[in-house]
C-alpha cells in the first residue's frame, strides 16, 4: 500500500484533467496580434539600435557595402570590399599588435560569442545547475561581454540573484568543458557581475632564461618573470615578506635566484644586504660568495644568522621609534633579505627541540616586525601543511608553484584561492612545460595571477658570482 500524503485529495478535487469531478480552467487572455507584432518590432528597433551604438564599424561596414551595391551595382560593391580586404591584411602584415588590439581580437571576440558562449549558454547553464528550468520557464544568468586577448577569453556574466560567487567557482570544470576550454577562473568584477576567465592557449607553457642584471640599482618590485598577460612579473620584496612553495622539482630555485640576481646591483651600491640560510646545502651554496660572511648552512649557524637578523631589526626600531614609520634603503640602513631555503628543515624537521624553538621564534619575529624596518624574509618550503610551517599566514605575500595536493592550495593562497583558479595542483610536472610556473596572492589582492618565473641556470648563477663576489670584494 502507498501512503496516502496529505493534500493528496486536494489534487484530486482541483485538477485540469477532465476525469475528475472537479475540472479547473486556468482564464487565458488572448493577446491582440498587434501588441505582440509591436513588441517585436521595438525588440528589433531596439537591438539595432543597441548594435550601433555598440558596434559602429562593423555595422558600417555592411550597410556601406549595401548601399554601394545598391546605387552603383555589384562590380562597385566587390572592388569596395577588395580593396578594404587588402588594406586590412596590409595592416595587419605591418603592425600586427595594433591590427590583432583594434580589429583582430575584436573579431574573435564576436565570432567567439556568437559561435561559442551563445550557442552553448543555456545548455552549459542548466546541466552545470546555474540555470533553472522552471515550469517550461529558463531562468539563465546573463551572458554579457566578450574579450579577447592573445591568451583568453574574458566573458562577462550577471549571476541570477541569490547567486553567490562559490556557486560559480565550484563548477569551474563544467563551465571549462561546456565551453571547450582547458580551465575557467572565476572574478568577481561588481557587484552581481563576474569575470570568467577562459584560456585559449597558454603562454608561460615555454622556459623563459635569466632576465638581463638590471643596469641601476633596484629595491622596488624586481622583475622576475612573467604573468599570463605577457606583462612583466614584478615582485615586491622589500616592505613585505614572500612565502615561495612547491613541491620538489617544482622551480623554487628560480624564484630564489631570479630575485637574488634582480637585486644585485643594489647590493653593490649597498642598498641591500643577501642573507642566506641554506639548511639543504644545496641551491643557496651555489652562489655561497654573493653573500659574503651572510651564509647559513648548518641549523645552528642559522639560527646565529636569524638571531643576528632580529638584532638588527630590533636596533632600528628603536632608533625610528617616533622618528619614521617606513623604511627607505640606504647605504646606512640598507634592506636586508633573509632568504631562507626550505625553511622546514629549520622549523618542522630539526630534532634538536630548543634550536627548533628558537629558530621558529626568531622568524616569527621578523616576519611580525621586520617589514617597516626594511628587514624582509622569503622563505621557501615544499610541504605547506601547518604542522610544517605553523607561521605561513606571517608572510604577506604567497607563491604557490606546483604542488602535490589540492587542498595544499588554499593552505599555501589562503581561502577559497583554488576556487578562484588557482590550479597549482594541476602544473605540470614536466621541468620544460611546468618548471617554475605558479600563482601568486599578493596581500593588495585576493585574486591569484598565474605567472612564470626566468630559469637562472648554474651557468648564470656562475657568471653572477665571477661578476658581482669580486667586485664586493674588491669594495
Ligand atoms: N623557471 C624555470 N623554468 C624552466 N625550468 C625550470 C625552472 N626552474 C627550474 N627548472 C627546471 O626544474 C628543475 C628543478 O628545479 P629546482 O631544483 O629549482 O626545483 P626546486 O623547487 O628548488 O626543487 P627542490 O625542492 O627539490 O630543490 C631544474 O633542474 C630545472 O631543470
Amino acid at each position: 500500500m502507498f501512503k496516502r500524503l496529505p493534500g493528496d485529495e486536494a489534487r484530486n478535487l482541483v485538477s485540469t484533467t477532465p476525469d475528475t469531478a472537479i475540472v479547473f480552467r486556468p482564464a487565458v487572455v488572448k493577446t491582440p496580434a498587434i501588441i505582440t507584432f509591436i513588441i517585436y518590432i521595438w525588440r528589433f528597433l531596439s537591438a539595432l539600435v543597441r548594435a550601433t551604438w555598440r558596434h559602429p564599424v562593423a555595422v558600417a561596414v555592411p550597410v556601406a557595402l549595401g548601399v554601394a551595391w545598391y546605387w552603383y551595382g555589384w562590380p562597385v560593391a566587390a572592388s569596395l570590399s577588395g580593396t578594404v580586404a587588402m588594406a586590412l591584411a596590409s595592416w595587419a602584415f605591418l603592425d600586427r599588435p595594433s591590427f590583432a588590439r583594434l580589429v583582430g581580437y575584436r573579431l574573435l571576440a564576436w565570432w567567439r560569442l556568437v559561435w561559442i558562449y551563445r550557442r552553448h549558454w543555456q545548455p552549459v547553464m542548466i546541466v552545470s545547475g546555474l540555470g533553472r528550468h522552471i515550469r517550461g520557464r529558463d531562468y539563465l544568468p546573463r551572458l554579457g561581454k566578450v574579450t579577447c586577448t592573445s591568451w583568453a577569453d574574458m566573458v562577462t556574466v550577471r549571476m541570477l540573484k541569490g547567486q553567490a560567487v562559490k556557486d560559480w567557482a565550484d563548477r569551474t570544470d563544467h563551465l571549462a568543458h561546456g565551453f571547450g576550454a582547458k580551465s575557467c577562473r572565476v572574478a568577481l568584477s561588481h557587484a552581481g557581475r563576474l569575470t570568467l576567465t577562459f584560456p585559449r592557449s597558454d603562454p608561460l607553457a615555454s622556459p623563459l632564461p635569466a632576465l638581463p642584471i638590471p643596469d641601476e640599482p633596484t629595491v622596488g618590485p624586481v622583475e622576475i618573470g612573467k604573468d599570463e598577460d605577457g606583462r612583466p612579473w614584478r615582485l615586491k620584496v622589500h616592505g613585505t615578506h614572500v612565502l615561495v612553495a612547491g613541491a620538489t622539482g617544482a622551480g623554487k630555485g628560480s624564484i630564489i635566484w631570479s630575485v637574488i640576481r634582480s637585486l644585485l646591483p643594489a647590493a653593490d651600491a649597498g642598498l641591500v644586504e643577501l642573507w642566506a640560510l641554506d639548511p639543504k646545502l644545496m641551491e643557496l651554496s651555489y652562489g655561497r660568495a654573493l653573500f659574503g660572511s651572510r651564509y647559513a648552512a648548518t641549523p645552528e649557524e642559522c639560527a646565529g644568522l636569524l638571531d643576528e637578523a632580529v638584532c638588527v631589526m630590533q636596533k632600528r626600531a628603536a632608533r625610528f621609534a617616533g622618528l619614521q614609520r617606513s623604511h627607505t634603503p640606504t647605504v646606512v640602513d640598507p634592506f636586508v633579505l633573509v632568504v631562507v631555503d626550505e625553511v622546514a628543515f629549520l622549523t618542522a624537521y630539526q630534532s634538536d627541540r630548543q634550536l627548533r624553538q628558537r629558530i621558529s621564534a626568531a622568524l616569527a619575529t621578523l616576519t611580525t616586525q621586520g617589514r617597516a624596518v626594511g628587514v624582509g624574509v622569503m622563505a621557501a618550503l615544499q610541504d605547506p601543511r601547518k604542522e610544517v610551517m605553523n607561521i605561513r599566514n606571517l608572510f604577506p605575500d604567497k607563491i604557490a608553484l606546483r604542488l602535490d595536493e589540492s587542498e595544499q592550495v588554499d593552505m599555501v593562497l589562503g581561502d577559497g584561492a583554488r576556487d578562484r583558479g588557482a590550479l597549482a595542483d594541476r602544473i605540470s610536472p614536466v621541468p620544460e612545460l611546468g618548471a617554475g610556473v605558479g600563482y601568486v596572492r599578493l596581500e593588495a589582492s585576493p585574486e591569484p595571477v598565474r605567472v612564470r618565473a626566468a630559469y637562472v641556470s648554474d651557468h648564470d648563477i656562475r657568471a653572477m658570482v665571477d661578476a658581482y663576489a669580486q667586485r664586493g670584494e674588491a669594495a
